[in-house]
């Protein structure tokens, strides 16, 4: 599995104020998206397309556009869902599929609570969004739903992540085809596997507590 963490300014200093305990949701949301664009350069950096012909008022010339079948964008629910927009608007053509898992906070086992993904991934190439990757165990279950589906390529895309997540996923995905890209590597994780110094908990910060 090919890791990339980004190393920008930008997106430093926009993590920077997302970590604030002090910022309230509709600025944290709007970050989220943003930090979604700004990792969405990196993440797409594969993606397919094929050679086509235009003119410009001046000349002809030729050019790219991304290849059928679209990609596939898959939001983890709750908290993916903040970055969804942002990649949407890197990709307009591509497809949304959902994913929802809730993370045990006792046996920090993730639970699906629903799915909504065509049947058959065969060819398509995967982006699966989760802002944060902990102990791994959500999204190393959810890059195997999309993998058991017959996806080829799956790219990961979290804002903020731990050695103990990169370690969980690369196991889940063995010899597969799979990148992630991860906004910052932060120290590991505390006695409840929360980030450490990580944001909290970011579904909470996107959306409000709901117990
Ligand atoms: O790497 P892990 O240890 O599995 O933890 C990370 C998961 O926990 C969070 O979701 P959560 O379960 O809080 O659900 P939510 O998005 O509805 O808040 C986060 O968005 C990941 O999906
Ligand atoms: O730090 C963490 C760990 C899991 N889920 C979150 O939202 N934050
Ligand atoms: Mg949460």
């Amino acid at each position: 599995m090919r890791v990339v963490i980004a190393d920008h300014p930008l997106i430093t200093h926009k993590l920077t104020v997302l970590r604030d305990k002090h910022t309230p949701p509709p600025t944290f949301r709007l970050l989220v998206e943003e930090l979604m664009m700004l990792l969405g350069y990196e993440a797409t950096r594969d993606v397919r397309v094929e050679a086509v012909q235009i003119e410009t008022p001046v000349a002809p010339t030729a050019g790219v556009r991304l290849s059928q079948p679209a990609p596939l964008i898959v939001p983890i629910l709750r908290a993916g869902l903040g970055m969804l927009d942002g990649m949407v608007k890197m990709l307009p053509t591509a497809e949304v599929g959902f994913l929802g898992m809730k993370r045990d906070e006792q046996t920090l086992q993730p639970e699906t609570y629903a799915e909504r993904l065509p049947d058959d991934l065969s060819g398509r190439q995967c982006f699966v969004l989760d802002p944060m990757l902990a102990t791994g165990g959500s999204l190393a279950a959810a890059v195997e739903f999309l993998f058991a589906r017959g996806a080829e390529e799956v790219t990961a895309v979290c804002i903020l992540g731990t050695p103990e997540g990169i370690s969980a996923l690369r196991d889940q995905v063995g010899d597969r085809s799979a990148t992630l890209v991860l906004g910052a590597l932060d120290q590991g994780l505390d006695e409840h596997a929360y980030i450490v110094p990580g944001l909290g908990d970011a579904g909470d910060r996107l959306y409000g507590t709901v117990g």
